[in-house]
């Protein structure tokens, strides 16, 4: 029998139908500013999705974006990213650069000149034969927080150890990344971790605090509207600048008096491949130093958090880690890679609380979102926030479960917490490697649990982050 025709596709509707939050823009700002909306723009978001729909447009200030939050449409939208993918630049960071005559590293960079600096990065950075070279050090660096905390608890006769670990995992994180990039141990694990590398972790969370408001407002306006914000952020960032500086000149100097035989880090790789001008590895290894701390410590204590209050999963894990040991002795990253349930426990906690709340693009070229017509050189960008809690992209979006990573769903464009193809997160390797020996040692030592079982407020300062840190209690397992 005949078959009807394919009922034609709807013609895609104009780009000026797309729903919008709010009219006026500046009157969003106006808004926005007052009530602080910044620290909950994700869920801002999430309830915009619930009002609007899949897709809709928002203008706020000189900002004006499309929003969407399916899969599909992310994956419609990285289909037309083209050779030199773009998301919004940071205009105080570029302007704090041009004010000290810093290059850019490849997250300010755009084109030709990020692609060129890019490749070179890849090599030792994410990719598989650069990660199983700097894989020992996380692991060391890894051990060592076990040692920290088995020291803290024969401190006392409870055997068990109640402490808000905040502190603790921003320092295991640079010590961990700092380790991986110049081969040098900042000591921050020991007793007395010294005050300079200290001073630099709140640099970081200075600058990123910084960043929010000046994300929506031109640094030009924001200089006079606030300059006690604008000083702080640029002396953040000097100080940022500094630390960096002063770790990449002990490598050069040793670096020019012979070259060191063995693999000593990222940086001293790059420093002997000399296919990057010093002030380029400069820049970048400045970028991955900043970049490698609250990141990474943030989903370490959601994970906690969250293996807390769900035992039958930190149970779970624990099997599964015995289990890889019992193997014997093999390559690091092939135990890594017989833990399933642990990779898929670090997707889980980026799901319900991704670091970075959006991932951002400007089309190339025409693209269909939700049948919308929506032209080449829109920002748009995926809600990862809404979408790691949106009943359509997940069965009981609010329930902790890692085994949906490892069912046979189809699974496609839902795990973007680290971004997409060419340009996603160059740090990825890195921060997963670092979280999964974390998790690996810790869970292997101690039992994890908490009195609170309620959820985590979030907030969002450029990362997103909970609003108070849980307290944790480590019991060792005997
Ligand atoms: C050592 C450095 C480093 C660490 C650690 C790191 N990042 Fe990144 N990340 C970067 C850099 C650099 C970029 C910019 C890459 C570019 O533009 O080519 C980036 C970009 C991203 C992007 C944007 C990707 C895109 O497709 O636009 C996301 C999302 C992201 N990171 C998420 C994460 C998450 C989640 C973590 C930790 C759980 C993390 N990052 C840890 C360095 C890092
Ligand atoms: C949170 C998320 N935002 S995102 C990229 O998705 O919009 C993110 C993901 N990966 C890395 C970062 N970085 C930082 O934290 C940071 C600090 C200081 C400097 Cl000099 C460079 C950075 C980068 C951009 C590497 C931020």
């Amino acid at each position: 029998s005949s078959t009807a025709p394919a009922p034609a596709p709807a013609r895609p509707l104009p780009y000026e139908a797309i729903p919008r939050s709010g009219r006026n823009a500046w009157l969003n700002l106006l808004r926005f500013w007052r009530s602080n909306s910044f620290q909950r723009f994700h869920l801002v978001m999430q309830r915009n999705f619930q009002r609007y729909g899949p897709i809709y447009r928002e203008t706020v200030g000189t900002y004006n974006c499309v929003n969407v939050l399916l899969p599909r449409d992310a994956a419609q939208l990285f289909q037309s990213e083209g050779i030199f993918p773009r998301r919004m630049g940071i205009e105080s960071w570029v302007a704090h650069r041009r004010l000290r005559n810093h290059k850019c590293g490849i997250f300010l960079l755009n084109g030709e000149e990020w692609r060129s600096d890019r490749l070179i990065l890849n090599k030792e950075v994410i990719s598989p034969a650069g990660t199983r070279k700097f894989l020992p050090f996380l692991n060391a660096v890894a051990q060592d927080f076990v040692t920290l905390m088995h020291r803290r608890i024969s401190k006392n006769t409870r055997r068990s150890l109640t402490i808000d670990l905040y502190g603790d995992l921003f320092r295991f994180t640079l010590e961990a990344s700092s380790y991986a990039l110049y081969g040098e141990r900042l000591g921050l694990l020991e007793e007395s971790p010294n005050a300079e590398s200290q001073r630099f972790i709140s640099a970081v969370e200075t600058m990123l605090r910084t960043t929010l408001p000046l994300l929506f407002i031109p640094p030009g306006l924001m200089r006079w509207v606030n300059t006690k914000l604008w000083r702080d952020h640029i002396e953040a960032w000097d100080t940022i600048f500094k630390h960096a500086d002063k770790c990449i000149q002990n490598i050069y100097q040793e670096f020019c008096l012979g070259q060191p035989r063995k693999y000593s880090g990222i940086m001293a790789e790059l420093l002997m491949q000399a296919e990057l001008p010093l002030d380029s590895i400069k820049a970048n290894i400045t970028e991955f130093t900043a970049g490698g701390v609250d990141t990474t410590a943030m989903p370490l204590l959601f994970t906690l958090f969250e293996l807390a209050r769900n035992p039958s999963v930190q149970t779970a894990i624990r099997r599964e880690i015995a289990e890889a040991e019992s193997q014997g002795p093999r390559e690091l990253s092939k135990v890594l890679n017989s833990m399933p349930l642990l990779k898929s426990t670090l997707k889980e906690t980026l799901r319900l609380y991704p670091v970075g709340i959006t991932v951002q693009r400007y089309p190339t070229k025409d693209v269909v979102l939700q049948n919308y017509c929506v032209p080449a050189g829109t920002l748009c960008q995926v809600g990862l926030y809404a979408m790691g809690r949106s009943p359509e992209v997940f069965s009981n979006p609010e329930r902790y479960d890692p085994l949906r990573w490892l069912s046979k769903e189809d699974n496609s464009f839902k795990a973007l917490a680290f971004g997409f193809g060419a340009r996603q997160c160059i740090g990825r390797r890195l921060a997963e490697t670092e979280m999964m020996l974390f998790l690996m040692h810790v869970l292997r030592n101690f039992r994890i649990d908490t009195v609170s079982k309620a959820d985590i407020k979030t907030v969002f300062g450029f990362i997103l982050m909970p609003e108070k840190p849980p307290l944790l209690t480590f019991r060792p397992i005997d």
